[in-house]
């Protein structure tokens, strides 16, 4: 069955040598409000994958975005979050504009790539995996596209 497709991004200060995350605090609904997560949103029906994240960002934190690599997740459709949702994240630097939480979060926070990535913020649950493999990656020097 085909999952509700997110796109999401790993915003880094630098693609060369990254040392820094933007993490972001939702702010709805409810069940997930407070709790931190790539920022990114749902693909809208016609749209590219690659419009929808630069939509999305453009939305919810006022940035504009160099992508870079895939985070490749183990699914076709990238990481599965749920039982009706799976997400695709890149890496990704700022072109253009300072994040600022415009909809969607109450807090942004440029985490440290280091082994406290994944508990110094509390993630969503289904985030776990993205965040191992996004250090992993990040360290292995693989966040630039080659594409
Ligand atoms: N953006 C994002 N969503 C995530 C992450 N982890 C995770 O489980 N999710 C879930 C939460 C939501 O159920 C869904 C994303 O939907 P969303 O509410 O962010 O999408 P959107 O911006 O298009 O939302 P809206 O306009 O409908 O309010 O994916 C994550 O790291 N980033």
């Amino acid at each position: 069955m085909q999952l509700k497709q997110i796109v999401a991004v790993a915003i880094i200060d630098s693609f060369e040598s990254p040392t820094k995350m933007l993490a972001a605090r939702r702010n709805r609904p409810v069940e997930l409000a407070g709790l931190w997560e790539f920022p990114g949103g749902k693909v809208e029906p016609g749209e590219s994958q690659i419009d929808a994240v630069h939509r999305e960002l453009r939305e919810e934190l006022g940035v504009q975005l160099n992508l870079g690599a895939e985070i490749i997740g183990p699914h076709a459709q990238g990481w599965v979050l749920n039982e009706r949702a799976a997400m695709r994240v890149w890496f990704a630097t700022i072109s253009e504009g300072t994040p600022d939480t415009l909809d969607g979060h109450d807090q942004l926070a440029w985490l440290g790539l280091d082994d406290s990535l994944g508990t110094v913020v509390p993630w969503i649950e289904a985030d776990a995996p993205i965040v191992t493999a996004c250090l992993a990656q990040a360290h292995a020097g693989s966040t630039c596209s080659t594409a």
